[in-house]
């Protein structure tokens, strides 16, 4: 019975262990990236030696450390990103599936969302969560940033280009399934704004795949100047909570996530006035909370949730929460259906 309990001890302090030591792995995966290591073992087309490897990786004494270099490659092995084969005696190092995703400068490269999550300032609202805990409106952001995240990105051109680039990597990573997987969904649209659509990721491969629909991105002044120029889109520059532009279809994707309640009835309120007074709609790609369930992806969707209570005071909602902000901003009807394995489309009828 003694050793039952012991057993049972052990087993619940190596998992409290685990969780003390969860930030390893997104900075180990940050540094890996930082030292180039998946492109030089993709460049290299098989399997590297550690010796190759490290020869390959600069550093100021010249190549880097074996021993170091080995410690931190039987790590992301065990993380299952890389893989580990003898091969006439000698280990070698290849990419793992998942590593494809650390390999830079590819339509599906993660490697913008890693750097954007990983960043030291984008990390520093989490030290503040427990102050969140009352009533009063500052988010954590603001607590250890000095100011709200969109005034922010408005002052730091550097990090709102690793902002930027991250949620358009984001939006690269789903959209070939939304302009596919809901045809129905573009029929009947002559025109569609993207509402805070970032760099016009989304809205150009809507342009692309739906030449009829004309297409306009619309955000704040310093997204519009940390954008490239798409000829088949339109870019306005403004204020979502002032004026939005006049169109059959309105896209949103991970706004009103960033934003309270009251903020969000606001912001639909507004899309209703500028949809044609014969219908049209509003789009929604946002994440939909189920019943808390054991489901893999659940555990993403919740630490979501948390990101955006504190980086911006919004949060991840279920189908119910969704349904009473649709309503309450005076729409008629809206029908839901799963896109990947987080995001939903919501569309929205007047
Ligand atoms: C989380 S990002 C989403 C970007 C894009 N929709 C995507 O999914 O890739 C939120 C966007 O809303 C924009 N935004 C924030 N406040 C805004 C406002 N008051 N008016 C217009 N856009 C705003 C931000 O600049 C940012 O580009
Ligand atoms: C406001 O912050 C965010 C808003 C978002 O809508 C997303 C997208 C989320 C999903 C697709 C689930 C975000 O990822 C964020 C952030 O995580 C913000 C990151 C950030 C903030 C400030 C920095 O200096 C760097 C990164």
């Amino acid at each position: 019975m003694a050793s039952e309990n012991l057993k049972q001890d052990q087993a619940a302090q190596a998992k409290l262990w685990s969780f003390i030591y969860g930030f390893a792995e997104s900075l180990v995966l940050k540094s890996v990236i930082q030292l180039d290591i998946p492109d030089i073992i993709h460049n290299h087309g098989k399997p590297m030696t550690l010796s190759n490897l490290a020869s390959r990786i600069p550093s100021p004494n010249g190549a880097a450390d074996h021993d170091r270099l080995f410690r931190i490659m039987r790590y992301l092995v065990h993380m299952n990103l890389f893989t580990k084969e003898s091969i006439d005696g000698e280990d070698h190092y290849g990419l793992a599936p998942p590593a494809k995703y650390l390999v830079k400068g590819w339509e599906k490269s993660m490697v913008p969302s890693i750097l954007c999550i990983t960043d030291k300032e984008f990390m520093s609202p989490w030290y503040h969560l427990k102050e969140g805990l009352g009533n009063e409106s500052t988010t954590a952001f603001e607590k250890a940033l000095g100011m709200n995240i969109w005034d922010y990105m408005s002052k730091n051109p550097k990090k709102n280009n690793i902002f930027n680039e991250a949620m358009a990597c984001d939006t690269r990573l789903l959209m070939s399934a939304l302009v596919s997987e809901c045809k129905d969904m573009f029929q009947g649209i002559k025109s569609l704004v993207d509402v805070g659509g970032g760099t016009g990721t989304a809205v150009r491969h809507i342009a692309k795949a739906y030449p009829h629909i004309n297409c306009s991105v619309y955000d704040l002044p310093h997204v519009a100047a940390d954008s490239p120029t798409y000829p088949e889109v339109t870019r306005i520059e403004g204020d979502m909570f002032k004026f939005i532009p006049k169109a059959d279809a309105i896209l949103m994707k991970c706004i009103l996530h960033d934003w309270a309640d009251d903020e969000c009835i606001k912001i639909l309120k507004k899309c209703k006035e500028a949809l044609p007074s014969n219908g049209g709609k509003v789009i929604l790609v946002e994440v939909v909370l189920n019943a808390l369930s054991e489901h893999p992806y659940t555990k993403i969707r919740m630490v979501s949730d948390l990101d955006m209570m504190l980086n911006c005071g919004g949060k991840e909602r279920t189908e119910g929460e969704w349904k009473n902000l649709i309503y309450a901003a005076g729409f008629s009807r809206y029908n839901i259906r799963q896109l990947d394995f987080t995001q939903y489309v919501i569309e929205v009828y007047p």
